[in-house]
């Protein structure tokens, strides 16, 4: 199981900031299949929030009834601070969306695209060329922008994707499994662009089947399961919603490995490595005990490092059968 060394938290956006994006007992059924069965999301201004979900578990229905696609059954829904119910051209002009349903036209070119782009946002010629060079430029796409779009590789198109929805200045950008079917360099530089686009202020709603994705560029997470949310905070915090954690203190003095060893019943020892490993959530509460208690034994480990389960992890107990599910609920603290 990967670990990492205690102390990396990401920012949490600050649930004071406003809401850019709100959901409060969002409902949507096909017929008589339930797909949201009434989930609440709060992103704040300014912060990239995953959906994190499954095959089927309703995240582009979510991104589709946010972004005004569709709409829902019931829900007090806002984005970009307007009603969803009364107000959602308004909504609209706050938001880009990119995804599964791409607006890239493959029979025109990379420019053309921008500048169709430009033209349904009624920005004049002349801004309209200004801003297609600027974000051809800046997504990398000038030596292709003459080129029909259908001869892209997929990051090409996804890249070209977001620079269209980026010419309408959205402050509210909806990516629908942004970096799906991506080779692993297209993907860093998709993440990279994701990053830029939050330094400008944008916030990021996105959703991916990929718990890396999500744990490399969300300050918060849900995690959707058959239209319920099973989960949300960030991915610290969700790591710690399942067993598997353990604080590790490491010896070079066989003397204190042993006396510790004695004293820390709980703790597997690995005589060979002169290394405790105690059960714990990780927690600054649990941290302290295990220091206090140290310091009060007179004991002096040469390493702690602190151990959380993996996104994956949290993925695999929060989304499998209804057995495991049932069975982790006992475990969250
Ligand atoms: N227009 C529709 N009519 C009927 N059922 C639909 C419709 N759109 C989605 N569904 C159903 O709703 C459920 C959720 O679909 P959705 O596309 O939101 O899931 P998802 O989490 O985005 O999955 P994926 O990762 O596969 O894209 C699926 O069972 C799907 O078949």
């Amino acid at each position: 199981m990967p670990s990492s060394v205690m102390s990396t938290t990401k920012a949490t956006g600050g649930l004071a900031a406003p809401a850019a994006v709100s959901a409060v007992g969002l409902h949507k059924a096909y017929g008589d299949k339930t797909v949201l069965g009434g989930i609440d999301l709060h992103v704040p201004a300014g912060s990239v929030f995953a959906l994190l979900g499954p095959n089927g578990a309703g995240k582009t229905t979510a991104v589709k009834v946010l972004s005004t696609l569709v709409t829902a059954d019931a829900g007090d829904l806002h984005v970009g601070g307007h009603d969803l119910a009364t107000d959602p051209q308004a909504a609209r002009a706050a938001i880009g969306v990119t995804g599964q349903f791409s607006a890239v036209d493959g029979l025109i070119t990379g420019e053309e695209n921008m500048l169709l782009m430009a033209d349904l946002h009624h920005l004049s010629k002349s801004e309209g060329k200004r801003a297609a060079a600027e974000l051809l430029e800046r997504f990398d796409l000038v030596d292709a922008s003459k080129k029909p779009a259908s001869t892209y590789s997929g990051g090409m198109k996804r890249r070209l994707d977001i620079a269209m929805t980026l010419v309408g200045r959205p402050r509210i950008i909806f990516l629908d499994e942004p970096t799906t079917g991506l080779d692993p360099r297209s993907r860093h530089n998709m993440w990279g662009i994701i990053r830029e686009l939050v330094t400008d202020g944008v916030t990021v709603f996105l959703t991916t089947q990929y718990l890396e994705e999500a744990d490399e560029l969300a300050d918060r997470i849900a995690v959707l399961n058959e239209g319920r949310i099973a989960a949300e905070g960030t991915a610290e915090e969700l790591k710690r919603m399942i067993p598997g954690g353990h604080v590790r203190l490491r010896f070079t003095d066989p003397a204190a490995y042993q006396a510790a060893a004695r004293d820390l019943r709980e703790a597997t020892r690995d005589d060979e490595t002169l290394a405790l490993q105690i059960p714990s959530d990780g927690s600054q509460r649990e941290l302290r005990s295990i220091l206090d208690w140290l310091d009060a034994a007179g004991i002096e480990a040469d390493e702690l490092t602190v151990h959380t389960p993996d996104l994956d992890d949290v993925f695999f107990a929060l989304t499998g059968p209804s057995r495991l599910a049932d069975q982790t609920q006992e475990n969250v603290r």
